[in-house]
């Protein structure tokens, strides 16, 4: 595995493979890094249909507010380039914030519309980040694929957006939230928990579970009775308090009166325990 730490390094190495291999696909999976099973996913899925698998690790200023926390995201490189070499990663780009920026950025990417709510509107400022960065790390690695998990759904569309509107020559993989055995989405942060609030987080996984049972049967059932039914299973959580609690169409993410012409939405949450915020969410198809 070759760890590249500057721009350079990373391109020559990219350049170096593709060189060699006339029928190369690189593969790319952007982290911020105190890896778990859910990048470990990722990373198989590209090992699955790449030559060259190509991780970065880089917590990235531009996409956290601040009152977040950047300072105090966990670090850990050591343990990170285990789990990516076990996952099968050719190249770890791991480049400092200087690296990255070293004047402030005088090039912001806004994407409109899918950034309107959720995290959007929770996190200002934070989507411009994320694509920015995104848009910035895909012009030095140019794969062919990126693998973006769903559980940051609203990230995906952001991204999906990004690259329809922008010609970017890349191909953009979803692929799905992988989750503790009691439900909760494998995060960096869950990290952050109490015992007693990693007890207590379960409930954002198991309101979703309310919500697809619910959908089974849709009939009289409308956007707003389905959010008043997920917001009140987090509420007897004690220690939750909920962000967002939204039912929206997907990928638009745009508010609905009622199921009808719907063809998939997404039930999103964002919910915090003490300083801890969490999200997940469940994508659904509407029956006929
Ligand atoms: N449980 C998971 N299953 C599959 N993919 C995931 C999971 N968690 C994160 N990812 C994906 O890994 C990529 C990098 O995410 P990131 O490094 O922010 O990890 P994270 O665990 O989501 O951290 P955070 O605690 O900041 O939300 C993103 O595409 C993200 O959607
Ligand atoms: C895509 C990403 C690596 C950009 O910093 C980040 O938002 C993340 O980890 O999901
Ligand atoms: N995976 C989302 C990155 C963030 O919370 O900033």
């Amino acid at each position: 595995m070759i760890i590249c730490r500057t721009i350079n390094e990373l391109r020559q190495a990219i350049r170096q493979h593709r060189s060699s291999h006339l029928d190369s696909k690189v593969g790319f999976v952007p982290t911020m890094g105190y890896l778990h099973r859910g990048h470990g996913s990722l990373l198989e899925r590209a090992r699955d249909n790449c030559s060259l698998v190509v991780l970065s690790i880089f917590v990235n200023p531009l996409q956290f507010g601040p009152n977040e926390d950047f300072e105090r995201y966990p670090r850990d490189e050591k343990r990170d380039l285990e789990v990516a070499q076990s996952a099968g990663t050719d190249i770890v780009f791991l480049p400092q914030v200087a690296e990255m920026y070293p004047t402030p950025t005088k090039t912001v990417i806004t994407v409109s519309g899918v950034t309107e709510r959720l995290c959007g509107a929770s996190r200002p400022g934070h989507f411009d980040g994320v694509a920015t960065v995104v848009s910035k790390l895909l012009n030095i690695v140019q794969p062919d694929f990126a693998y973006f998990g769903m559980k940051d759904a609203q990230q995906v569309a952001v991204i999906e957006q990004m690259v329809y509107d922008l010609n970017m020559p890349v191909t953009i993989v979803p692929c799905p939230t992988l989750r503790e055995e009691d439900g909760l989405a494998l995060s960096s942060r869950n990290v952050y928990l109490s015992d007693e609030e990693r007890r207590q987080a379960i409930v954002l996984s198991a309101a979703l579970a309310d919500a697809e049972a619910l959908m089974q049967d849709a009939a009289g059932l409308t956007p707003d009775r389905l959010q008043a039914v997920v917001v009140e299973r987090i509420q007897s959580a004690s220690l939750a308090h909920i962000d967002y609690a939204e039912v929206l169409s997907y990928p638009s993410l745009e508010p609905i009166d009622s199921f009808e012409g719907a063809d998939r939405i997404i039930v999103a949450l964002a919910v915090k325990f003490g300083k801890t915020r969490l999200i997940d969410n469940r994508i659904l198809h509407i029956p006929a």
